[in-house]
């Protein structure tokens, strides 16, 4: 069975649950600062990592010390559906490893 569409409602319910996170432009989206380069780089490789897992696959943007994720759900049109928040909490679960906030 496709994923299915969340309600307005469900996001936001979901949203109270992740400090951080926002929705901007119909994507889930979080930014996170770390120690420099090197440390945000790995952080990286291990979302990548966590979505080949999920596969569920956020854009990423690396800047300097900066991580940017934003995901939707191309099958469901882009529409934001429990797979995007799933990849939200992995993320979120491994960014204090990473000194990432
Ligand atoms: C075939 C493969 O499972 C699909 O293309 C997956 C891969 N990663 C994906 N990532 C995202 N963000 N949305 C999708 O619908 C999606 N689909």
């Amino acid at each position: 069975m496709p994923t299915q569409p969340l309600s307005q409602k469900e996001i936001e319910d979901r949203l109270r649950e992740l400090p951080g996170w926002s929705v901007d432009s119909d994507r889930l989206t979080r930014g996170y600062r770390l120690a420099d380069h090197f440390a945000a780089t790995a952080f990286v490789v291990h979302i990548a990592q966590i979505q080949q897992e999920l596969d569920h696959h956020s854009d990423l943007t690396l800047g300097y010390n900066s991580v940017t994720l934003a995901v939707n759900t191309h099958s469901a049109g882009g529409a934001l559906t429990e797979k995007d928040f799933e990849l939200a909490e992995r993320v979120d679960a491994v960014a204090p490893g990473h000194g990432a906030n």
